[in-house]
């Protein structure tokens, strides 16, 4: 999918929602687990109440591994589904990967081209050499992490190499790397503070700001550094939605969920105009 065709679907559906389809056995409804395929059963009814007050899911690809085949074989189900009948949805791999040249080179073949997903979640950690194979597909999109919503993002994030914040680095040298165009960042919800110096540095490029919600983020503070006149942006909100209720009602109290950040998407955007 092209940034242009991300945006137009922003614009027609008043919205720059993500959903993080972080499916959990623990977590759904006890009732679904006589499902053949419990994952894919809840992923289906969370997509079909919610898919048109967002533009986005993001499976999380760790909750998917940790059920093994069965878990890898719900998150294609998932794709698939998602790919057939809602193509206007940007598809996030929250795979969060990234090694030397020829093993990235995989990665972005399993997760573009053999599970077909519009981006994927890299770590920026070991360079260019590591991330630029992600880049050479044309229309996927890299999406790297800059500065995490975690605590443990000032760990290393914001220390100062060369007299510059780690985070900033990865920003601005990762601009120069071949087919920088496909890249967007992530930077968490909890760090809206720092996103109008993050703007200075790439001030168009999407941002993915997963931490709304269960984090503790906010939706405003983060649309008031981070927007661009190009929206800019794709909140994440995956527990805070997903699990609104764990009875029969469960999709429905995700949808409600999903409205109301819509709704305060909606208020955002008309700032634009
Ligand atoms: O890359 C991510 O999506 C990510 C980056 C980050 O800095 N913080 C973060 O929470 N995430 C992911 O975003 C989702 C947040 O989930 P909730 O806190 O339940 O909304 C999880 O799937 C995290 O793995």
């Amino acid at each position: 999918m092209t940034t242009q065709e991300l945006v137009a679907q922003i614009h027609k559906k008043q919205s720059f929602l993500c959903i993080g389809l972080d499916t959990d056995l623990e977590k759904i409804p006890a009732f679904l687990l006589e499902e053949e395929d419990p994952i894919f059963a809840f992923n289906k009814a969370i997509i079909d109440a919610t898919h048109d007050l967002c533009v986005s899911y993001k499976p999380n690809i760790a909750f998917y591994e940790a059920y093994g085949v069965q878990g890898w074989s719900a998150l294609r189900k998932t794709i698939k589904y998602l790919n057939k009948e809602y193509p206007e949805i940007f598809t996030i791999a929250d795979a969060k990967r990234g090694d030397i040249g020829n093993t990235s080179t995989r990665y972005a073949k399993a997760f573009f081209e053999d599970l077909n997903f519009d981006s994927i979640t890299i770590a920026p950690y070991m360079g260019r050499d590591s991330v630029e194979p992600f880049l050479q597909f044309k229309d996927k999109h890299t999406i790297l992490l800059a500065l995490t919503s975690n605590q443990g993002a000032f760990d290393f994030q914001i220390k100062k190499v060369d007299g510059n914040e780690l985070y900033k680095e990865v920003l601005s040298v990762s601009t120069t790397y071949e087919g920088a165009e496909n890249l967007m960042y992530v930077v968490g919800a909890t760090k809206a503070e720092y996103l109008k110096e993050i703007r200075e540095i790439v001030p168009e490029s999407f941002l993915l700001v997963p931490g709304v919600g269960a984090q503790g983020g906010s939706l405003e503070d983060v649309c008031k550094y981070g927007m661009t006149k190009g929206v800019g942006l794709l909140i994440n909100s995956s527990r805070g939605i997903i699990y609104a209720s764990n009875q029969e009602d469960f999709a429905s109290a995700a949808r409600i969920n999903a409205k109301k950040l819509q709704v305060s998407m909606e208020k955002e955007l008309e700032r634009l105009n």
